[in-house]
């Protein structure tokens, strides 16, 4: 990946302790998913203080013209997210190379978005952050600092493939705080 001056993107390899990596205990990376405003950044940014895993935000990986489609209030397809989502499955085989576990927010709205994600190196499991639509749209129209339009919540909305009983991941309801969705989120990453 490009990793040149002002990439607001980590870089591979830091000073944190390798923690997993054995064949017994692979490394595991764990997507916070879900539509806009569904918390995947409060989340995700609580339990990596938490955890000590490595953070990455998918929406520093956007190209400049995904977020300029976005701010503009036309929905991203199928052709905009490839490449993204091919940067976030490379970051998350770099990190297991580095024998990092990472936690990473991703709307991976589709079915076949997380198909791509799943091919990183190492087990990559989903969290998906849901909630009424009311609450959705209160959360993502209170935002004020955020490219992404509340218009565009129908869209994610409809694009959404909630995750199948054959994918590693755990649904939760966003109207607990986020204290209690890190709770939840490690009690279940211990349970295994
Ligand atoms: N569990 C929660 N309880 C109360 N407010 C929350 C909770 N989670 C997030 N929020 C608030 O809701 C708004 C949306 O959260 P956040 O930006 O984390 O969502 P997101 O899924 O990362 O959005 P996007 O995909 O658009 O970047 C923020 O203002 C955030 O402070
Ligand atoms: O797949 C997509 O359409 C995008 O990732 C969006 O979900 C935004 O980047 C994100 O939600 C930030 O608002």
């Amino acid at each position: 990946m490009n990793t040149a001056a002002g990439d607001p993107r980590p870089p591979v390899g830091d000073s944190a302790p390798a923690t997993e990596g054995s064949a017994a205990e692979p490394v595991t990376h764990l997507v916070v998913m879900g539509v806009a405003g569904s918390g995947k950044t409060t989340v995700a940014a609580l339990l990596a203080g938490r955890t000590g895993r490595r953070y990455a935000e998918a929406d520093d990986f956007h190209p400049p013209a995904n977020v300029e489609k976005m701010r503009a209030g036309v929905p991203l397809d199928d052709a905009d997210r490839a490449p993204w989502l091919a940067e976030l499955r490379d970051w998350m085989s770099a990190q297991t190379d580095a024998g990092r576990p990472s936690v990473i927010t991703c709307s991976a709205l589709r079915r076949r978005y997380r198909d791509v994600l799943r091919e990183a190196r190492g087990r990559v499991r989903f969290v998906h952050l849901d909630g009424s639509v009311e609450l959705l749209e209160s959360r993502i129209s209170a935002r004020t600092d955020h490219f992404m339009p509340a218009t565009l919540l129908a869209s994610q909305l409809a694009a959404l493939d909630p995750l199948d009983a054959d994918e590693d991941g755990t649904r939760l309801d966003v109207a607990a705080t986020p204290d209690d969705l890190v709770d939840a989120v490690v009690s279940w990453t211990s349970a295994g």
